[in-house]
């Protein structure tokens, strides 16, 4: 069949009122850096709340930005109970850690069990392998989460870089997150020499220092995309049913795929027959992640309580 012609009107339509398809490349508060997909690059102002983030793809109208449909997004709730979304479209999720900075406990499951429930995978990048205490460190995080991808790397002193610029490559699209100081924007200056992203000198007493202002997306030089995200010390995910939670929170599937539950929507308080239950007693799921399951588990609950009665997330302050 001939293809229909188009019209006079849509061919002298003007480009700004069609729209310009692009990529949130950087985002500075205030302004994003939209990378179009005609090749250029500019900066266009959002509002300072606007939940536009690096990942997204968008349309530019007339210098106002709209975000499209996302794949996936990476959210946390912030200690304001404020829900931030830090990155879009993830292919991984590179979880910086290293012998110091220590990283609060509970907060690698909490990262994992966000990445899970968006679709992302999650990687152990465990930095600083220069420094002494590491080997300990890393037996702890194997008996800790012996089925997580772990990767050993030294940003300092390039061990381990280039499995992490295949593994980069291989993914996609990856998003760092750590706490302040675990060595983010080290990372991403090693692996993308000339990009010299800020890095902080690190203050053991100032637990809340910031040296990363700003998100960016970087094209990595042997494939790949890797944004960086400004580091935080707790990670409350929000995207993730509280039924859900025990499917994606480490450790938990494994001792139910072995037995499950005597009840099939058990929620691992105080049911009978509960194998999580019998795992803590036996001692094969420690007590203190099974504190940061119910823990979090609660939380949950309470956010989706407050939604079904149509009231202000209960813990914005
Ligand atoms: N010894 C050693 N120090 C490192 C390594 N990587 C980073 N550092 C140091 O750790 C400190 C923090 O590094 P950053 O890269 O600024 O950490 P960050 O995670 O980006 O921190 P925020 O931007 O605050 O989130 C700096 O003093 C770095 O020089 C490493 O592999 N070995
Ligand atoms: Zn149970």
């Amino acid at each position: 069949m001939a293809q229909k012609k188009p019209t006079m009107r849509r061919q002298q339509k003007p480009q700004h009122n069609n729209g310009k398809p692009g990529l949130i490349i950087s985002h500075y508060g205030v302004a994003v850096l939209v990378r179009f997909d005609n090749g250029e690059e500019h900066p266009v102002k959002v509002k300072r709340n606007s939940d536009h983030v690096v990942g997204d793809r968008v349309m530019v109208v007339d210098e106002r930005v709209t975000s499209l449909e996302r794949r996936n997004a990476l959210r946390r709730r912030d200690p304001f109970g404020k829900v931030r979304t830090l990155a879009a479209n993830l292919d991984l999720l590179g979880i910086v850690v290293a012998v110091r900075p220590q990283t609060p406990s509970g907060f690698i499951e909490r990262v994992v069990v966000a990445a899970r429930a968006a679709d992302i995978a999650p990687l152990l990048i465990v930095n600083k392998q220069d420094l002494p205490g590491t080997t300990a460190f890393e037996d702890q995080l194997q008996r800790d989460f012996p089925a997580m991808p772990r990767l050993a790397v030294s940003a300092k002193q390039g061990d381990g870089l280039e499995l992490l610029r295949h593994e980069l490559a291989e993914a996609g699209r990856s998003a760092l997150v750590g706490v302040s100081g675990s060595g983010k924007s080290s990372l991403l200056n090693a692996l993308c020499p000339g990009i010299d992203l800020e890095t902080g000198d690190l203050n053991e007493e100032d637990h809340g220092c910031h040296t990363t202002s700003v998100s960016t997306l970087l094209a990595l030089p042997n494939g790949g995309e890797l944004v960086d995200t400004p580091g935080f010390r707790d990670f409350s995910p929000v995207d993730v049913s509280s039924e859900a939670l025990a499917h994606w929170f480490p450790g938990v599937m494994s001792i139910l795929e072995e037995q499950p539950c005597r009840f099939r929507n058990c929620r691992h308080r105080q049911e009978p027959g509960c194998r999580i239950k019998q795992a803590v007693t036996q001692g094969t799921f420690s007590e203190q992640r099974y504190q940061l399951y119910l823990n979090t588990l609660e939380e949950l609950e309470q956010l989706e309580t407050a939604r079904n009665e149509g009231r202000k997330n209960p813990f914005c302050r």
